[in-house]
């Protein structure tokens, strides 16, 4: 009876989504393209190509097809993708009247309706402001302390009693841990423990079908969030407490300045805004930081010239750390990383973390001579504008010295654009640099190592992530000298 019944529900929806469909587009000039099957369009096609790490394989197919403006419909509502500069520069630089930053129905309902990807006017600027004062240089100079010893100590708990390390599940344990530790101040290990293991079910239904169906992918999603917010409102009552007593300072971390906004903003911000944005941030710094960190284990395992570069460039700065009185790594080391950096660069411009992500369209407007309709959702890619020949030469070779910062053609706006671009791009680049650095540091000068499976290849989960879990033998280093 209950499929019956979601059965008609879903037919009178598809007929509703059709009809609007049609009020929207007469007489338009639309983009070429397919919009595919009523309701699902081709989300299950383009969900599949980036299963098997062909998602810009996908789009590119369409771009020769149709052109580098085409619409589909993707995660439940019709989307026209753009691929280049100039889309790029109006997709993610265009004001709240024309596009606002809509994510599909997946992320707004995992991570909640108060999510800062899609908060517009006040309410965007205080939980931007709250965020982002714990992202910048001035802050994280005062956590690097704090980060090394997370770091490190993660390192040997872990290679204590075996000396294999499955990267990508280590990796995504330290982000977690960190993002935890320096951003929302919850140092309680078994609670770590059950927020992580929720908020990986919670993000593998960001990219599913959103099907509220027991059973599926998106209600295992959902159930997870539920549980989520259950451990986090104790630990909000608590900070509201200890702030209104002056216990606790605002500015100790993200999670108290964004109650310390609330308590100052009453009619503008709520409990269930500060809920939805920790949601948020765990999602958007957990996966991301810990996907480029993968990639560069995958990467010096591969690429003995590039593994030797790093390591040189590391053991310089540890020796420098060595003759140092306290031996702490301190913000200079960091900046002084800049080889590292540049490998990480190249990386995310080839395997970019985040593919791409939407935008939803509030007024009819027009792109490259083409209609877009209001309720509409518009697409960018990453990965397909940094193919781009004209910008980067031979774009499938690997060279880090593209990123070289005495370049005579410099990289021009919006075509190197992992972190996105415009008002909505990532407040945590910065943070990610940081605990990427420190990761990397820690790695080749405490450890040499070997790959368990040395063909591994990256394969999108749907995040790209070498398919087997990079797992990878370590042995301590007696000394930092030299590698092979
Ligand atoms: C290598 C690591 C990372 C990558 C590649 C990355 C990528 C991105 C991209 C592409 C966007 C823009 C999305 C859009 O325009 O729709 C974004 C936004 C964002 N990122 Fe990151 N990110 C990384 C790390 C982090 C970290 C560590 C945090 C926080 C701890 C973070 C927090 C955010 C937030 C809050 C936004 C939304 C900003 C806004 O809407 O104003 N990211 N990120």
């Amino acid at each position: 009876m209950s499929i019956l019944i979601l059965i008609i529900v879903t037919l009178v929806f598809a007929c509703l989504v059709f009809k609007l469909y049609k009020k929207n587009t007469v007489n338009k000039n639309l983009p070429k393209g397919s919009l595919g099957y009523p309701l699902i369009g081709e989300t299950f096609s383009f969900l599949q190509a980036q299963k098997k790490d062909q998602g810009p394989e996908w789009i590119s197919q369409r771009v020769k097809k149709y052109g580098p403006v085409f619409k589909t419909s993707l995660m439940g509502a019709p989307t026209v993708v753009i691929v280049g500069q100039s889309g790029n520069k109006f997709i993610l630089g265009s004001g709240e009247d024309v596009l606002v930053a809509k994510q599909p129905k997946t992320l707004s309902t995992i991570a909640g309706k108060y999510n800062i990807f899609e908060l517009t006017g006040s309410r965007y600027q205080l939980i931007k402001g709250a965020l982002s004062t714990f992202m910048k240089p001035t802050s994280l100079q005062s956590n690097i302390k704090h980060i090394d010893e997370l770091i490190t100590g993660l390192f040997l708990k872990s290679t204590r009693k075996t000396d294999i390390i499955p990267t990508v599940d280590f990796m995504k344990r330290l982000t977690f841990n960190i993002a935890s530790s320096v951003l929302f101040g919850i140092q309680n290990e078994l609670l770590i423990d059950e927020f992580c293991h929720d908020f990986a079910t919670a993000f593998k239904a960001v990219w599913s079908l959103p099907i509220n169906f027991p059973g599926t992918t998106y209600w295992h999603g959902m159930q997870a969030r539920s549980r989520i917010i259950d451990r986090l409102m104790p630990i909000i009552r608590e900070k509201i407490e200890d702030l209104r007593e002056g216990r606790l300072n605002p500015a100790s971390d993200v999670l108290s300045s964004l109650i310390a906004v609330k308590m100052q903003n009453e009619n503008v911000i709520t409990e269930e805004m500060i809920v939805d944005n920790f949601v948020t941030m765990m999602i958007a710094g957990h996966d991301t930081s810990a996907i480029l960190m993968s990639l560069m284990v995958w990467k010096m395992s591969n690429d003995p010239k590039i593994h030797r570069n790093v390591f040189e460039e590391q053991t310089e700065i540890q020796r420098d750390i060595e003759g140092r009185e306290d031996h702490n790594l301190t913000w200079d080391d960091i900046q002084r990383m800049k080889y590292t950096w540049r490998v990480a660069q190249e990386l995310m411009r080839i395997i970019p973390p985040v593919f791409g992500s939407f935008r939803k369209v509030v007024n009819d407007t027009t792109f490259g001579g083409f209609d877009i309709p209001k309720g509409w959702q518009v697409f960018w890619s990453a990965y397909n504008t940094h193919m781009d020949n004209d910008i980067f030469e031979n774009p499938k070779e690997f060279d880090p010295s593209r990123f070289e910062t005495n370049l005579s053609k410099p990289i021009p706006p919006y075509m190197y654009i992992p972190f996105g671009g415009g008002q909505h791009s990532c407040i945590g680049n910065e943070f990610a640099r940081v605990e990427t650095l420190v990761t990397m540091h820690k790695l080749v000068t405490m450890y040499e190592w070997s790959l368990i499976h040395p063909n591994e290849v990256i394969t999108r989960q749907p995040m790209p992530y070498p398919s087997m879990g990079l797992p990878i033998k370590v042995t301590p280093r007696s000394s930092a000298t030299t590698i092979n």
